[in-house]
């Protein structure tokens, strides 16, 4: 297959589906005509140029290409035959095997994305199964990095890994974030102040990290080594469990990653 002449998102009302299709109509892989998106109740209010539709059999039939974004638990209600196409799916903890037994196809591949596809900042990791060509390896690549970065990964155990670890990482900032603007309003800070204030910090860490060349666990040395408030706050947070808090936290996703596709 060369270029996609048309994709087709299965749940595409949804969140990481909204980003997947905005992401691919900016980025001009399908115009928004040969871009089909199912919903299960009112159509939703973006792309109204694409092609809208409860009826997910007809969604595939009109699709090159077939991305699968519904929750894992609406997973076992799909009812579709892919019919040997390209099939992707962004779901969490469900297996190519599974994969390729519901949507009859043997060219599917498992992607992980994250919540930052919403401002193309997505970094997903994917694998494919064996009847992926290298034409549809170069179509995953055009698709998945519209999103923001993408790595294809040698293992499904490195999908279920990085569900938790990249999958679910945006939030773990944010719960940082959350963490540092509750102490600083319990403190008396003005709320827009410690918001403005904290995302900026965010914003900018991720800048630092990307441009500097040297590990984190560098940087966070350098601080250590400073012997200011930073140092201080470091080897507090850490006496308070700071790093076992992460294990332990990337260790239930990872559980849950792999408990999920059980389930189904
Ligand atoms: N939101 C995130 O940060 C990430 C989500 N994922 C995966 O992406 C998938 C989608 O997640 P979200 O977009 O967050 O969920 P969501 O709940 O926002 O979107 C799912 C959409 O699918 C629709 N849907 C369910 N059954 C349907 C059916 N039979 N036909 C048509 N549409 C149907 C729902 O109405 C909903 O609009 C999940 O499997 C999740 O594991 C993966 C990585 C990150
Ligand atoms: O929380 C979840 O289950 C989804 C999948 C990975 C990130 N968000």
């Amino acid at each position: 297959m060369g270029e996609p002449l048309s994709i087709g998102i299965v749940g595409g009302g949804g969140w990481l589906g909204r980003a997947f299709a905005e992401a691919i109509i900016d980025a001009q892989i399908v115009p928004p005509e040969q871009l089909t998106l199912s919903h299960r109740s009112g159509q939703p209010g973006f792309l109204p140029s694409a092609t809208w539709t409860r009826n997910n059999q007809e969604l595939v039939d009109r699709s090159d290409v077939v991305i699968v974004s519904v929750r894992p638990q609406d997973w076992p209600a799909i009812e579709i035959s892919a019919h040997g196409k390209l099939a992707m799916s962004v779901m969490a903890g469900i297996p190519l095997d599974q994969l390729a037994k519901r949507l009859k196809t043997d060219r599917i591949v498992r992607a992980l994305p994250n919540a930052a596809a919403e401002v193309r900042n997505s970094y997903t990791p994917w694998i494919g199964s064996q009847g992926v060509t290298a034409d549809d390896r170069n179509v995953v690549r055009r698709i998945l990095e519209a999103c923001g970065a993408a790595d294809e990964v040698k293992s499904e155990a490195d999908i279920d890994y990085l569900t938790g670890l990249t999958g679910s990482g945006p939030a773990f900032p944010a719960l940082l974030a959350m963490a540092m603007i509750d102490d600083a309003v319990s403190r008396g800070m003005n709320p827009d102040i410690a918001r403005r204030g904290v995302s900026a910090v965010l914003v900018g860490t991720g800048k630092l990290l990307e441009a500097r060349a040297e590990n984190p666990k560098d940087i966070v040395q350098t601080f250590v080594d400073y012997r200011g408030t930073t140092a201080a706050a470091i080897e507090a947070m850490r006496a308070a469990g700071f790093e076992a808090a992460v294990r332990e936290g990337l260790a239930a996703a990872l559980w849950k990653s792999v408990t999920m596709g059980q389930a189904t």
